[in-house]
């Protein structure tokens, strides 16, 4: 794990915005396509705003999220919604945009449509993911429904997934997914995420499920 400490949230905010910028662009130098997946949450929406206005060829760059929840998008918990809002605006509102949702069906209907329509996008590109102060990242909760079958390393590309603490069901990429991306960043703010996550390495995947990706990430800290 490689850990960058910044002096303050907007410093981190436009550091790894430009990181994040610079690996497309290097994708896209040496390949068709490149896929951009990101997660929901309250943390990375400054990061979203930045990274909407770079000069990219946003019309090769495929975005999908580390999870959703089962909510319409007009729903504030919708994590689409925030993508909407706030990345696939300005110069991104030309990137094709990857639903982890379908209206009017379970999570276990659609997971087959949603699925095959990722598969082509794999290995993800570019990967940021958050982290909970639980340490769960996209949808892997310790004590989820399905921890064990999203942890596995034959796990399908989608999992569905319910705790309690995450309020709504979820659909989240599996960790062998996740694991697999080409480049890993961890965006975390404040003591308690770094607590959590420098005590992480003492623990199972399943009591800290941010382990799965620890090995290859970078994490972007300020307090
Ligand atoms: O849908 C979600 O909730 C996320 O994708 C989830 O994995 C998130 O990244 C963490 O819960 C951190 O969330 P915060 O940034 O709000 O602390």
């Amino acid at each position: 794990m490689n850990l960058i400490e910044y002096p303050d949230r907007e410093a981190m905010f436009m550091g790894l915005a430009d990181r994040l910028s610079s690996e497309l662009g290097e994708t896209l130098r040496m390949e068709e396509g490149a896929s951009l997946c990101v997660p929901g949450g309250t943390t990375p929406g400054p990061v979203f705003d930045l990274l909407s206005a770079s000069r990219l060829d946003w019309d090769r760059v495929t975005v999908f999220l580390n999870d959703e929840r089962w909510v319409p998008e007009s729903s504030e918990r919708s994590n689409a919604g925030l993508l909407r809002r706030r990345l696939l605006v300005e110069r991104a509102a030309a990137a094709r945009y990857l639903p982890l949702f379908a209206a009017d069906r379970a999570p276990e209907e659609a997971i087959p449509d949603l699925a095959a329509a990722i598969e082509p996008h794999l290995p993800i590109s570019v990967l940021l993911l958050g982290m909970g102060a639980d340490r769960h990242i996209a949808s892997l909760f310790p004590g989820a429904d399905r921890l064990a079958e999203a942890l596995a390393p034959d796990a399908p590309v989608l999992v569905p997934m319910r705790v309690e603490a995450a309020g709504e069901p979820r659909v989240t990429l599996s960790a062998r997914v996740l694991a697999g991306a080409m480049r890993i960043h961890i965006l975390i703010t404040g003591d308690e995420k770094r607590a959590a996550l420098d005590s992480a390495r003492a623990l199972s995947p399943e009591e800290a499920p941010v382990r799965a990706v620890l090995a290859n990430a970078t994490v972007h800290w300020a307090a």
